[in-house]
């Protein structure tokens, strides 16, 4: 009889969760998940039930990495929340079980792990696509996954400038108080991005945001919200002027409003650029569409489990 799961929580995640070893964790899954070898990874397109009494969705995520023991699945709840609501916008629980037994061996928090993993693709999408020479990164939108694409950016690139633009000034202040290095505040979008090499929408909008004629020819633009069949981030222009890259094609297909209703062709998996099956368009105009994937949950949390056990010497 198995033990009772260990539970790891927000705190315990962040001491053990680092880009430097995140990051080289998601390339390989990427690449393995794009090979659609089922001893390497078996993933669906995430099941959504929406809870509509709530506004909201109950996305499930479960993931099995054969070759690496890994068997995982993540519940995240998202909600249509309205702007000054005090109650969060996403939650999310990671469950991390012995594919053997089929015992539950963790449950994790997976506040951060969605944060850093979403934030870590997303950098690795600028890796491949944006041009090596770029010099500013623009963020819209001023959420958790703000911050941690703030991080995982300036952790990997070096930027000369970075900005920000919010709805409002106010939360745009907040942001530049709570990152550790310089940004400037941008009272709309169009200031934000022009000129910006990079671009990282990280917003709830569910009408576009970002608009094409903004955006300079050969910027790599990583687009993380917007993640229902009817909700868009990005423009029609944006989406068929650009190469479109996404971690699933078929995740795309199914559930990115800027994908569906603009469209434009998904060129190629970020797995695919990393496996050197498809080529990386550095020279164009770039769209990343993120929409998380649980093979990046799984790897993240094998990650943090590997970690919490090298610091818990009893076990
Ligand atoms: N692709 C992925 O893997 C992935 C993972 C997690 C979250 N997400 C998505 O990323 C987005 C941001 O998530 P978060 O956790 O940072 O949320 P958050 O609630 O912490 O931040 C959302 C930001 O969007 C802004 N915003 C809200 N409505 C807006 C609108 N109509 N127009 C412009 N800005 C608006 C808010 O002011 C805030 O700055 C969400 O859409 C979420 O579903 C994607
Ligand atoms: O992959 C994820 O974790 C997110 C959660 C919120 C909606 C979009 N996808």
């Amino acid at each position: 009889m198995a033990g009772p799961p260990v539970v790891i929580w927000d705190q315990d995640v962040e001491g053990l969760l680092h880009y430097r070893e995140l990051v080289p964790r998601l390339e390989e899954a990427l690449g393995k998940f794009s090979r659609r070898d089922s001893t390497e990874v078996i993933q669906p397109v995430r099941t959504t039930l929406t809870l509509q009494k709530h506004h909201g969705f109950l996305g499930l995520m479960p993931t099995y990495m054969e070759n690496d023991g890994v068997l995982c699945t993540k519940f995240v709840c998202f909600y249509k929340r309205e702007d000054g609501s005090s109650l969060p916008a996403t939650q999310a629980t990671l469950v991390l079980l012995d594919p053997e037994y089929g015992n539950v061996k963790a449950v994790m928090d997976g506040e951060l792990i969605t944060g850093m993993r979403t934030a870590a693709v997303s950098a690795i999408s600028a890796k491949l696509l944006m041009r090596p020479e770029a010099e500013v990164l623009a963020i819209l939108g001023t959420g958790k996954q703000a911050l941690s694409h703030y991080n995982a950016f300036t952790d990997m690139f070096s930027f000369k400038e970075v900005r920000v633009w919010s709805r409002t000034r106010q939360k745009a202040e907040r942001f530049c108080r709570s990152v550790s290095g310089p940004v400037t505040v941008c009272v709309s979008v169009q200031e934000a991005v022009r000129g910006a090499d990079a671009i990282v929408t990280v917003t709830r909008c569910t009408e576009p945001v970002l608009f094409g004629q903004w955006v300079k020819p050969g910027a790599h633009v990583a687009a993380v919200g917007a993640c229902r069949p009817d909700w868009r981030e990005l423009d029609d222009v944006l989406m068929k002027e650009a190469v479109v890259y996404a971690d699933s094609r078929e995740g795309a297909m199914a559930e990115s409003g800027d994908v569906i209703l603009s469209g434009a062709e998904v060129f190629a998996e970020l797995g695919d650029v990393i496996n050197g099956t498809k080529t990386a368009h550095r020279e164009k105009t770039t769209v990343f569409k993120s929409l998380g994937m649980g093979v990046e949950d799984a790897v993240s949390a094998q990650l943090v489990f590997d970690q919490w056990k090298r610091h818990t010497p009893k076990l």
